[in-house]
């Protein structure tokens, strides 16, 4: 991944670039610490990008992609990066933007303006599905009845499924989403802290879902956060085409959280991961790398139970149990038992039918128990 480093010529400070020696530089790469020029980082930034695509062949030409877009900074840059690799390398893909409104005001609403916006600016067809025509409740209406305690359930389970369904709709190959590789080390460490290991095994895939209805791609899984803050600041892109939103978190340090987090998602427990991670980063910037080495390397004791893969009996949908987990959670929403879903499901829908399920292994209970702020499956 680091296809900067063969490049430097110099290591250490210069009053030159150290990659190409002949202009000034600007920054300091933060995933390098290498002083180099404004080229040279959209050179590095935009290569390693092309070489993980191509290196994990996760396109083939032809391929209609979906790129998942929340209107925030990953993946706003995603789509346009997508686009211009696309072109310029000539993968031969047909890009579609594809957007949730989990019903979320004054946070999705705004950011869904930037997808608007990007569906122009870039000439990418957008299809936007929201919570309430796929599921008949908005996260503002399920946080009335349920609180601000285990809504982020609610909102990624069914997020995980409604984008599944819009890639259905559009009838794409793939879906691409904007997870960085802080978010991947994040999701690492917060795998082993909570012993989730069948979610450790799969949560550096760079591609996941294969054996489901629409494989998920991460082509940002080595790219620094910081990084994709920078490269719309260096004026590559003409100042005025970029979005608000990105030059609000431009003018803003981005050592502190980014400013895109749900308004009712307190992720205490992940706030602190990705608080130790920046921590660690200050320290030593390939802490991140590392961590997401760590994740690929662990090998899965053959002892370890798996969830075994079905389908939902209510919608179709792939699940380990009888009924999916957006299922589940929708019928307590519906019957009014809102925590039904929620943490062991004695007496729940899947609880139930006990006698008519196979009884699921113990590691597959927990995986689907143990999510409370934040996914922690891509
Ligand atoms: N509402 C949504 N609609 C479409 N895609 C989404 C939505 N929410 C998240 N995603 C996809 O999942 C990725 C990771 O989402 P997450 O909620 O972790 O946000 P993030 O790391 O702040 O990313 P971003 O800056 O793109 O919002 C996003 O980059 C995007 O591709």
């Amino acid at each position: 991944m680091e296809a900067s480093e063969g490049k430097s010529k110099k290591p250490g400070a210069s009053r030159l670039c150290c990659l190409c020696n002949q202009r000034r530089p600007v920054l300091k790469r933060p995933k390098t610490l290498q002083q180099i020029c404004r080229e040279c980082f959209y050179e590095v930034f935009e290569e390693e990008i092309h070489q993980v695509i191509v290196g994990n062949r996760l396109f083939k030409s032809g391929e209609r992609v979906a790129i998942g877009a929340s209107g925030g900074k990953d993946s706003t840059v995603l789509a346009y990066v997508l686009s211009e690799l696309n072109r310029r390398h000539n993968y031969g893909l047909d890009l579609f933007l594809l957007s949730i409104d989990e019903g979320i005001t004054g946070y999705r609403d705004d950011s869904l303006e930037t997808v608007k916006r990007n569906e122009v600016q870039y000439g990418l067809p957008l299809q936007i599905l929201s919570y309430k025509d796929l599921y008949g409740w908005t996260m503002d209406e399920i946080v009335k009845m349920i609180g601000l305690k285990n809504n982020c359930t609610f909102c990624g389970v069914f997020r995980r499924q409604a984008l599944d369904r819009g890639a259905a709709l559009l009838k794409v190959d793939k879906l691409v989403t904007g997870h960085n590789a802080d978010d991947i080390a994040e999701t690492v460490l917060l795998n082993i802290l909570r012993g989730d290991i069948a979610r450790l095994s799969r949560c550096t895939s760079i591609t996941t879902g294969e054996d489901g209805p629409i494989p998920r791609c991460k082509p940002f899984k080595y790219t620094y956060e910081k990084e994709i803050v920078i490269y719309p600041s260096l004026l590559k892109l003409n100042f005025d085409t970029l979005t608000y939103d990105i030059r609000m978190l431009i003018s803003r340090s981005w050592t502190t959280s980014p400013p895109n987090v749900s308004i009712y998602s307190p992720n205490a427990y992940r706030g602190f991961a990705r608080e130790f991670i920046k921590d660690l980063e200050r320290l030593r910037p390939r802490a991140i790398l590392d961590i997401i080495k760590s994740g690929e390397d662990f090998r899965i004791a053959t002892t370890t139970k798996m969830p075994e893969q079905g389908t939902c009996e209510r919608c179709g949908y792939i699940s380990s149990q009888k009924w999916c987990k957006a299922c589940v959670l929708l019928e307590g929403l519906n019957r009014g038992l809102p925590k039904m879903g929620i943490g062991r499901a004695r007496g729940g829908v899947n609880g139930d039918h006990k006698k008519e399920t196979k009884k699921p292994p113990a590691s597959a209970a927990k995986s689907l128990e143990s999510k409370q702020c934040g996914s922690l499956d891509f």
